[in-house]
């Protein structure tokens, strides 16, 4: 049974996927203190969130149980991904489902702001019949600067070319070819400031975008500029915004997120220049479903240990490849653990090597695998492969991925290296059509062993007799031998036996191995 906390509001009836599956456990809880949130963590295998509950370090170390965080939207700056990535959870979000309500709604701010209508609304509330002062300007021939032209930048250009606006857009990954094509005009940040009558920003929060419209970005811009803020509080000053306005620079701002949520006493919000919402973006009832069913789905995808759609900390692998990926995800994780047991020290180097037709693969999640299955012999079961890379970098293993076209005899080969204090050890394996997986080189010499279960690497001479005195010695201990595979590298010369066991190999039988004259060396490897 799982585990599953709701801290803020979902649509029920997005949930719905989740409720109804077996051994989930939903718990809605939705006005819990920070402090009743941070005793009660522990209990749970997943956290379901929107915008407000905040994911915080101190939480994440209390969630001793926990396995994913779940953001219903986009913005995942409520959430301390470190500390997630680093305590192996995942994060996943729902990036597309509320793109359109977050654009419509920047929408309505701007014809808001532009014709004062919470304004003069309010004033008619309080029986003030006032044309004059609510005069507003139109839309049509104006320039609308786009800050962030992702899902929903783009979706706002669109339709604020409805109004007949002409567009002009910021962002870092915006190529004329794009810009061109949407029908629209593209400058540095600094050309789309001081060319726009408008400016709408839609960026996420980062510590890059943190007060990226300040009190310089304001002196650029045009006197009577309008400002609209749907993304998120942080990326606009807040201060330099207020003393914009009062100093008349800025005509009006329109604003649905704030620095601090929830955002009542602020001196922003006593200017009759500022429109605000209560950070209402994605607030539809199709918006609301729709994210909440797809976080439900990948958090009970997560949990039932298939592929999610939307991670947030770790790269998304797109579902065709994933499917093509997977079965090696089982032979890349036992070639890490093999290797390991066998270089019997700590990984200071490890370089893994795809070549075939993993070649052409993003083989990024297979060089996950393998590092986990590397570092779980030393750290334990808590590596997964959300925290697998970010550990070895913290340990300072230094990791190398290389692609080959080459086959070398096989369609795909997935070789491992190890370096450590004490030389640099070697696995590879394959994946054989319709036999699964395979070990096929250790060292240099070439074996055909399955990973899996109770396995022996004997190290020893190539000599008359020391199969059958090393049979017999296992024989005493009452250890059957299911398979056996040998090479060496010449007649005479050093050579290697891989056994397959029906249990595991104890210290006293290993030490009788050990003292035979021909071994050199004996490692148990359990897979
Ligand atoms: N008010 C609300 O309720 C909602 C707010 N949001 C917020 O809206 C924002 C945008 O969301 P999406 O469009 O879905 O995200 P997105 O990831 O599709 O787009 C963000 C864009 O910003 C660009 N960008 C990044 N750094 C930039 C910089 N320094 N200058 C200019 N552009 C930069 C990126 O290249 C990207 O194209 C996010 O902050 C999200 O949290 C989203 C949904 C609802
Ligand atoms: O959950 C919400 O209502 C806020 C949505 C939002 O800000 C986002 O998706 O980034």
């Amino acid at each position: 049974m799982f585990n599953i906390l709701i801290s803020d509001p979902l649509s029920e009836d997005g949930i719905r996927p989740l409720r109804e599956a077996p051994n989930m456990n939903l718990v809605n809880e939705t006005n819990l203190s920070t402090e009743e949130l941070e005793d009660r963590i522990g209990e749970f295998d997943a956290l379901l969130v929107r915008s407000q509950t905040q994911v915080t370090r101190e939480l994440i170390n209390k969630a001793t149980r926990l396995k994913i965080i779940g953001r219903a939207g986009v913005g995942v700056d409520n959430i301390d991904l470190d500390a997630a990535t680093e305590n192996g959870i995942i994060v996943v979000n729902a990036p597309n489902g509320n793109t359109n309500s977050a654009a419509e709604h920047t929408i309505a701010m701007l014809m808001s702001l532009s014709r004062n209508i919470p304004q003069a609304y309010h004033a008619l509330k309080h029986k003030k019949w006032d044309r004059k002062k609510y005069v507003g300007v139109e839309l049509k021939n104006k320039t609308l600067g786009v800050v962030g032209l992702g899902r929903i930048g783009a979706e706002v250009a669109f339709r604020a070319k409805g109004q007949r606006m002409n567009v002009v857009a910021y962002d870092p990954f915006l190529t004329k070819e794009r810009a061109d094509k949407m029908g629209i005009g593209y400058g540095t940040l600094e050309e789309v400031i001081e060319q726009a009558d408008f400016i709408t920003v839609h960026t996420p929060l980062m510590k890059e975008t943190r007060h990226l419209i300040n009190a310089e970005a304001f002196e650029r811009m045009k006197q009577g500029v309008h400002i609209i803020n749907c993304a998120r509080g942080g990326i606009i000053d807040e201060d330099a915004l207020y003393d914009a306005i009062v100093s008349k620079k800025v005509a009006g701002a329109a604003l649905d997120v704030f620095e601090e949520e929830p955002f009542i006493d602020h001196k922003l919000l006593e200017l009759p220049e500022v429109v605000a919402t209560p950070h209402l973006g994605a607030s539809t009832i199709e918006a609301q479903e729709i994210v909440a069913v797809d976080v439900s789905h990948d958090v009970l995808s997560f949990l039932n240990g298939d592929v999610v759609k939307n991670p947030v900390n770790l790269p998304s692998v797109p579902g065709e490849l994933m499917h093509k990926i997977e079965p090696y995800f089982h032979l890349a994780e036992k070639l890490g653990g093999f290797l390991i047991d066998l270089t019997k020290e700590v990984a200071e180097e490890i370089n893994i090597s795809y070549s075939g037709d993993l070649s052409d693969m993003e083989v990024a999640p297979l060089t996950r695998n393998t590092i986990k299955g590397i570092l779980k012999r030393h750290l334990g079961d808590h590596v997964n492969d959300v925290n697998a890379l970010y550990l070895a970098n913290k340990k300072g293993i230094v990791v190398n991925e290389n692609k080959t076209s080459s086959t070398k005899g096989f369609t795909n080969l997935i070789t491992v290296e190890v370096k450590s204090k004490s030389g640099t050890r070697k696995v590879a394996g394959t994946l054989l059509n319709g036999f699964g997986p395979r070990i096929v080189k250790v060292d240099e010499y070439s074996v055909d062993v399955t990973p899996e279960g109770h396995l022996v690497v004997i190290q020893h001479v190539d000599q008359p007799g020391v199969i059958g005195r090393m049979g017999s010695t296992i024989a005493k201990h009452q250890i059957n031998i299911a398979t056996m595979q040998v090479d060496r590298s010449d007649i005479g010369g050093n050579a290697i036996m891989v056994l397959t066991i029906d249990k595991h190999l104890e210290e006293e039988a290993m030490e009788e191995l050990k003292s035979l004259e021909e071994i050199k060396e004996v490692t148990p490897i359990d897979l």
